[in-house]
């Protein structure tokens, strides 16, 4: 579906106005059209002025659908057609889990487990266990890999070339995933801080062991460097999501009463992690029409 410009929606003066970068993060249910209202929001932005980012984690790659064309591939492509520069990213979800994956695996993973009952640390080996590290190396929680694809945003912005955007919109993973996203940094932010906690532990033991032999090799600092550096990205993108300032979160729904049910649910949910929600976007609401159809006639009165 190419994207065409909508009648501008209530309170869209406000998000234009401005010149400092906005952060507006699409979410609802899914199915009700986020892709679409993300891209129409974008060219609407950047029509109005606005350097303009669109940023999608749908594995599905709607947003190429939306703006017919090819986005894949994990860089900023410039989307034709708006008055101002507006750039889209599909980011492969699969691929930040993947990233988490192989940092864990090399700082926490049974490799050092191994190592660490050939040295007889029995104890330090039962903390590891209690992490349950093997689940969440094999079975990352849900909304991971959205959480990492927003701080690699994040980290994209921060370069010279990309910092000329004064919004950026994101197009969320359908409700579930969203609250699960909003609740992770804090679990990863614990287990994390643990696994490094617990590897500064191994390194003092190993190294004195190692000293006494007289074996000390250098110190391998890259795997720990890589999880603090995840944990870091992960208060950002907690921050971000909370910072009345510059983010919003913009709720999607349709006119039918599951998605509203829905939708209030998700505004609580929100409200209580202190996540900045004052609008709604109700899609595919059908326009009066004077030839009704009993169908068209029928949703209408829905
Ligand atoms: N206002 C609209 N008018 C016509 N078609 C629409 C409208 N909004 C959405 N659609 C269509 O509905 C379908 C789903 O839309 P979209 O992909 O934007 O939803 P989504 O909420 O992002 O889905 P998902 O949760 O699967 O990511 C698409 O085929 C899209 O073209």
């Amino acid at each position: 579906m190419a994207v065409r410009a909508v009648a501008s929606p209530a309170g869209f003066d406000e998000m234009v106005s401005g010149t400092e970068r906005k952060y507006y993060m699409l979410g609802g249910k899914g199915g009700v059209g986020k892709t679409s209202c993300a891209a129409s929001l974008a060219v609407k932005f950047a029509n109005n002025g606005h350097p303009t980012l669109v940023v999608s984690t749908d594995p599905a790659h709607s947003l190429s659908d939306s703006f017919a064309q090819d986005l894949a591939g994990g860089t900023l492509v410039p989307v034709e057609g708006p008055y101002s520069p507006l750039f889209a990213l599909e980011l492969n979800p699969e691929k930040a889990k993947e990233e988490f994956q192989s940092a864990t695996q090399i700082s926490g993973g049974s490799g050092i487990k191994d190592f660490m009952d050939g040295m007889g640390l029995g104890v330090l080996a039962e903390q590891l266990g209690e992490l349950k590290l093997g689940e969440l190396l094999d079975t990352p929680p849900p909304g991971l890999d959205e959480a990492i694809a927003i701080s690699k945003v994040m980290q994209f912005l921060e370069s010279q070339e990309y910092n000329m955007f004064t919004r950026i919109v994101f197009d969320t993973a359908p409700t579930g995933h969203t609250l699960r996203l909003l609740s992770l940094p804090d679990f990863l932010d614990k287990s994390i801080g643990k696994i490094l906690k617990l590897r500064q532990k191994i390194a003092s033991t190993t190294s004195a062991i190692k000293s006494v032999f007289g074996q000390e090799g250098s110190p391998k600092p890259d795997a720990a460097d890589k999880l603090e550096r995840l944990r870091e990205r992960m208060i950002k993108v907690r921050e971000l999501f909370r910072d009345t300032t510059s983010t919003e979160f913009i709720i999607v729904t349709i006119p039918t009463v599951m998605a509203i049910s829905e939708s209030s649910r998700l505004c609580a949910s929100l409200k209580m992690e202190d996540v900045p929600v004052k609008r709604l976007i109700a899609n595919q609401i059908l326009p009066p029409s004077a030839s009704d159809c009993k169908f068209c006639a029928m949703k209408r009165k829905v």
